[in-house]
């Protein structure tokens, strides 16, 4: 007979979870494959004891012995089984103990995460690791407590158990009773409130060996997180209008269909598209299965949340707030399939529900999709791969698509479903381009313009309300030198400090380094410097001045710290208590208030002058959806861009509402390029502490992997090496090329065979980055 094949990785639901006992033979060695929370994508054999094997299974953390010193390491158990002929007969260590009682992953999400190694080029092993919380992996939320119960009669053998009994003092007599009328074993407390006696008792008991103790872990999670909703009220769903009613039921035939299609949901602001979302939910729930629907952390609202809460029973949020413990407990309601939405931040794309029905990714524009460190998948990407393996349909919405999702609208790879209309034939809301060249107020270095600040002034006075969106914290983003015309830099960062008046400190926004800022030129010694600019800060303190009798609150992360300080500020905007809101793009997304009858852009030239691919996308996007806050009730709204770049394209089509304009044109530019979305980039970037060498080792591994692609008839570019947008960065200085291609399988494929044969350089560290986001 032949020995059983290896148990494969994944078929592990279609094959014996053993071989049977027959099969089994003394000399078989009994194998798991193992994964670690390294940089190295390698998967090691460890024999599994024989009492581990009818426990062990893929999907399970264990520890193991790792390295030189045997020192215990925690890794993930990928597959078990016997192993084959051909298995190498070296000496194997052994799987030391299986840490959680269930697998952590399924057949399914073991094969995501493979899927995820491969295309963003790291290990499995550190996939797994940022799959499962910390409070999941240390057990947040329960702890282990001592247990008593009765002494198994057959360890009790040769004694006169029933006289023992008959003899006891009363207290022992009423422990013993307890713990026999007791279906379960009892801690210290229960047995003492019980039996009505002191520990003493007890502890005899067990010295006489008639009852026994074990540690066991219990729960006792607090989550006041869902106390806190219990009380809102259940609504029913709306009448869908006939657009909203189109899109449901195209999205419900892929549903009933078990496809995994993907729909790229355009509706403009105010369409109504998270309607659509909750019927689509509705029905998947009416199967017993289960939704996620990802938002940007930013989104995450209040008012957002309470919209599914008061629709579906059952609704667990994974929001960057929550304790280890909520997070253990959300992970263990929702494996058991007792969740029934699942609303949350990118991370959520992962969430173990047993039985998914539909993925929805909101604003799937939004950047912070993508995870900046290792593993760094793009959650889109992940949906649609889960989707793809789950067999169900994934909906990405937003009022302005990525170019990325649009173009596979186009090649008819993805579906669109269109939604041109706001709800109840509710106008889109002029949008006016402000010139603010030669506005008199910008030149005395004044935010509001002559134009914004007079349509404020009406607009408060009709009693509406006014949102101002400026893309930058703090008072001034610069201290400038009039002798020598440089700016404070920081000194780990080639950033200038941005001035901070609350605090009287001047700050470094990407290394936070923060310092008084200086009396005298760095550079030239000068005394003198200059505030210039103006973030969220001055802006406040501008308006605060000009509309004394009107509130406003300022909206950025720095006043925005505090846990639920987000949804303190948007009740009282709901509720009417605050006239004004500026802030930064935490304020651009999602919001919908009816009262909001104009918004305010201060300057949209922030975001166009990045030295970026997808400054254009961005500026365009962000308008749109700033644009999108007003004209969501019967008073109307009105739009006001400020600008030094008012025939800028991207400005003008989000004026315009035109995102199939701005798409046609912005494609057409990529097109000629041959970027993104026509091809794939793969950025490496290096840093190491003295520019010279980071610069020479940049040439020579990008020489490297240039000659390797010509080597293999690889179609990949090598574009650059070049100084980073941000050359120093939190003291390193900083060099990137990118890998393009226009199919990302053959960058994969350079990278994994080139990587390891690398040189390495003292003091170097380089990583790589697939579709990067981010170009800085
Ligand atoms: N069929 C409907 N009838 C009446 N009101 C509706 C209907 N559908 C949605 N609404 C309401 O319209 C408003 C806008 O809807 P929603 O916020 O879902 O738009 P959206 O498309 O998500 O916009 P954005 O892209 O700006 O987030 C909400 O207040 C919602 O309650
Ligand atoms: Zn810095």
């Amino acid at each position: 007979m032949s020995k059983p094949k290896q148990q494969s990785l994944f078929e592990d639901e279609e094959l014996p979870e053993n071989p049977m006992p027959w099969e089994r033979n003394s000399q078989n060695l009994y194998l798991a494959q193992i994964v670690l929370n390294r940089p190295v994508d390698r998967v090691f054999h460890y024999l599994v004891p024989e009492s581990m094997r009818p426990l062990l299974k893929p999907g399970h953390r264990v520890q193991v012995p790792f390295g030189r010193g045997n020192q215990l390491s925690p890794g993930y158990c990928v597959g078990v089984g016997p192993a084959d002929e051909d298995q190498p007969s070296v000496r194997l260590k052994s799987v030391d103990t299986i840490l959680d009682s269930r697998p952590l992953f399924s057949a399914k999400m073991l094969k995501l995460t493979r899927w995820i190694a491969d295309r963003y080029l790291c290990s499995w092993g550190q996939v797994l690791d940022c799959v499962v919380p910390a409070g999941v992996k240390n057990q947040a939320g329960t702890r282990m407590v001592t247990v008593f119960e009765l002494t198994d009669p057959r360890a009790l053998q040769g004694r006169n158990i029933p006289e023992e009994i008959e003899r006891l003092p009363a207290k022992q007599r009423a422990v013993y009773d307890a713990l026999k009328s007791a279906d379960q074993p009892l801690t210290m407390d229960q047995v003492m409130a019980a039996a009505g006696c002191g520990s003493g008792p007890v502890q005899t008991l067990k010295k006489k060996t008639l009852i026994r103790s074990h540690q066991k872990r219990v729960q006792h999670f607090e989550n006041g997180d869902d106390a806190a909703y219990a009380h809102i009220t259940k609504q029913d769903d709306l009448q869908l209008n006939r657009d909203q009613r189109m899109a449901l039921d195209q999205i419900l035939s892929a549903i009933r269909g078990q496809r995994s299609e993907t729909f790229v949901l355009q509706g403009v602001t105010g369409s109504g598209k998270t309607e659509v979302y909750i019927q689509a939910i509705r029905e998947v729930v009416s199967y017993g299965q289960q939704a996620i629907v990802l938002v940007p952390e930013i989104s995450l609202t209040p008012q957002a949340i309470q919209r599914f809460r008061s629709r579906f029973d059952s609704v667990a949020v994974l929001h960057s707030h929550l304790s280890d413990s909520d997070r253990h407990y959300h992970w263990q309601n929702i494996a058991a399939g007792k969740v029934q939405v699942i609303v949350g931040a990118r991370s959520a794309v992962f969430a173990p529900a047993p039985h998914l029905g539909l993925i929805i990714i909101d604003e799937e524009h939004e950047t912070s999709f993508k995870q900046e460190t290792a593993p760094r998948y793009h959650a889109r990407e992940v949906a649609r791969k889960r989707s793809e393996l789950e067999k169900v349909p994934l909906i990405l919405g937003s009022a302005t698509p990525t170019l990325n999702s649009w173009l596979r609208v186009i090649e008819k790879k993805d579906t669109l479903i269109s939604m041109p209309k706001r709800v109840n034939n509710l106008p889109m809301p002029g949008v006016n381009i402000i010139d603010v060249r030669n506005d008199v107020q910008v030149r005395r270095n004044e935010s509001l313009g002559r134009v914004l600040f007079t349509g404020m002034q009406h607009a408060l006075e009709a009693g509406g309300q006014v949102i101002l969106f400026l893309n930058l914290r703090g008072y001034s983003p610069a201290l400038w030198c009039k002798g020598c015309g440089n700016s404070v830099k920081c000194p780990h960062c080639e950033i200038s400090l941005t001035w901070h008046r609350d605090k009287s400190l001047a700050v470094c926004h990407s290394c936070d380094f923060s310092s008084k800022p200086p009396t005298h030129c760095p550079s030239c010694g000068a005394p003198g410097l200059r505030y210039v600019g103006t973030g969220t800060q001055r802006l406040e303190e501008e308006v605060k001045a000009k509309f004394p009798n009107y509130t406003c609150k300022r909206m950025d992360s720095d006043t925005m710290r505090g846990v639920g300080s987000h949804a303190k500020v948007l009740n009282a905007f709901a509720a009417g208590e605050v006239d004004i809101l500026l802030g930064t793009q935490m304020i651009a997304k999602g919001l919908d208030f009816p009262n909001v009858t104009l918004v305010g852009v201060i300057d949209a030239d922030t975001m166009l002058h990045q030295p970026d691919l997808f400054a254009s996308e961005r500026t365009f996007q962000l308008i749109a959806q700033v644009a999108g806050r007003t004209g969501r009730g019967m008073q109307g709204g009105r739009v006001f861009v400020q600008t030094t770049s008012p025939a800028e394209p991207a400005i003008v089509k989000a004026a315009e509402h035109d995102f199939l304009g701005f798409a046609r044109l912005e494609l057409g530019h990529r097109k000629e390029m041959l970027a993104p979305p026509f091809s794939h980039y793969a950025r490496v970037i290096l840093r190491g502490p003295h520019e010279e060498h980071v610069e020479k080792f940049a040439r020579l591994i990008a020489e490297i992997l240039h000659d390797a692609a010509e080597e293999r008839k690889l179609s990949v570019q090598i574009l650059g090496p070049a100084p980073a947008p941000i050359i120093r960065l939190k003291k390193y200085f900083r060099y990137h090329f990118q890998l393009a291609a226009v199919n990302v399988e053959e960058i994969l494929q350079l990278w994994r065979e080139v990587d390891p044969k690398l040189p390495r350089e003292k003091g170097i560290e380089y990583i790589i980055d697939v579709d990067p986001v981010n170009m800085r």
